[in-house]
């Protein structure tokens, strides 16, 4: 370990899932880490140089985008994504010790988690209030301190807060996954490992008809296979939306790199955010019409018929 370590930071307080993801990468050992206790805190702590890095959920199987991180990635300071990481979830039902399902009339967690427990909760607390907390671990520190009866966190949080876990593996969506990215401020990027993603924020150049459909042909004709694509409102007034797109490739990749400046040349503004290995190791299926070398071998071809080598210069 260097003597003066970077740091890293997470979506805290200590007890939530993404610090949970963070044990799972190399910088919870190489980086000093500390937690923040909020998504827009993490970043702000990256674009002001507090930490070197930052993680944060960004989506989730079952309810989709974490949308105070899309919207974060959107607006302020750029940043870049470096790594993913995929955690599977599942919740335990924690409370102060000697608490019984009976007595709970008031109950927390992450915004994402209501919408994975929603029909246990119909079920087994009906009449009980729900009211968000800013992660998970927040939800069970404020059952520590008494100002809700229960919180939906993982198990592993029940300790850390003195807590009880009253029932675990709550899940109304089974294999619930949760993908959590870990950001930076803008470098080089790193070298693709040919199971890669790039992620951008493309704002379309004019409400008019087929504006999305242009920005996704840019994607289309070269072959590039898009992994998400999401709408997010710009705050501009209603109707005002940018797209928050994975493609399946690196940015040093041909089809990525020429969608890319497509998109630059179309789109009223546009955002890289990085190109990063894919968490879940899966290679895009190639075709080799669309490799690098293809594309060298077109371009040469195009130059020798401006140069009008050779007659009818046809390979
Ligand atoms: O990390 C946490 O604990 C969070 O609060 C974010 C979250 C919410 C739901 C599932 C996974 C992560």
């Amino acid at each position: 370990m260097p003597a003066h370590p970077q740091r890293c930071t997470y979506l805290g307080p200590e007890g939530t899932f993404t610090e949970a993801a963070l044990g799972t990468l190399p910088e919870a050992v190489t980086h000093e880490v500390f937690p923040s206790d909020s998504v827009a805190g993490a970043l702000d702590a990256v674009r002001g140089g507090e930490a070197a890095v930052a993680l944060v959920p960004i989506e989730n199987s079952v309810e989709g985008a974490v949308t105070a991180t899309l919207d974060e990635l959107a607006t302020g300071r750029p940043l870049t994504i470096r790594r993913e990481v995929l955690l599977p979830i599942s919740f335990a039902l924690l409370v102060r010790p000697g608490t019984t399902l009976d007595d709970v009339k008031s109950v927390t967690g992450h915004p994402v988690t209501q919408a994975q427990v929603r029909r246990w909760l119909a079920r087994h607390l009906p009449h009980a209030e729900w009211e968000s907390a800013a992660s998970n671990g927040e939800g069970a520190r404020l059952v520590r301190d008494g100002r809700f009866d229960c919180a939906f966190a993982g198990e592993f949080a029940a300790r850390r807060y003195g807590l009880e876990a009253l029932i675990t593996e709550i899940n109304d969506a089974p294999d619930a996954m949760t993908r959590f990215v870990l950001l930076g401020r803008p470098g080089r990027i790193a070298a693709p490992t040919g199971m890669d993603k790039t992620s951008i924020v493309v704002w379309p150049a004019a409400d008019e008809p087929g504006a999305l459909l242009a920005l996704l042909a840019e994607w289309a004709v070269r072959g590039v296979n898009l992994l998400r694509i999401e709408s997010r409102p710009t705050g501009e007034g209603l109707g005002r939306y940018s797209f928050s797109i994975d493609a399946e490739g690196h940015v040093t990749d041909r089809p990525v790199r020429e969608a890319l400046m497509g998109l630059h040349r179309i789109s009223s503004r546009i955002r890289f955010l990085g190109s990063y290995a894919r968490a879940d190791r899966t290679a895009p299926a190639t075709d080799p019409r669309l490799a690098n070398h293809e594309f060298a071998r077109s371009a040469a071809w195009v130059a020798r018929c401006i140069d009008g080598i050779g007659e009818h210069p046809e390979l």
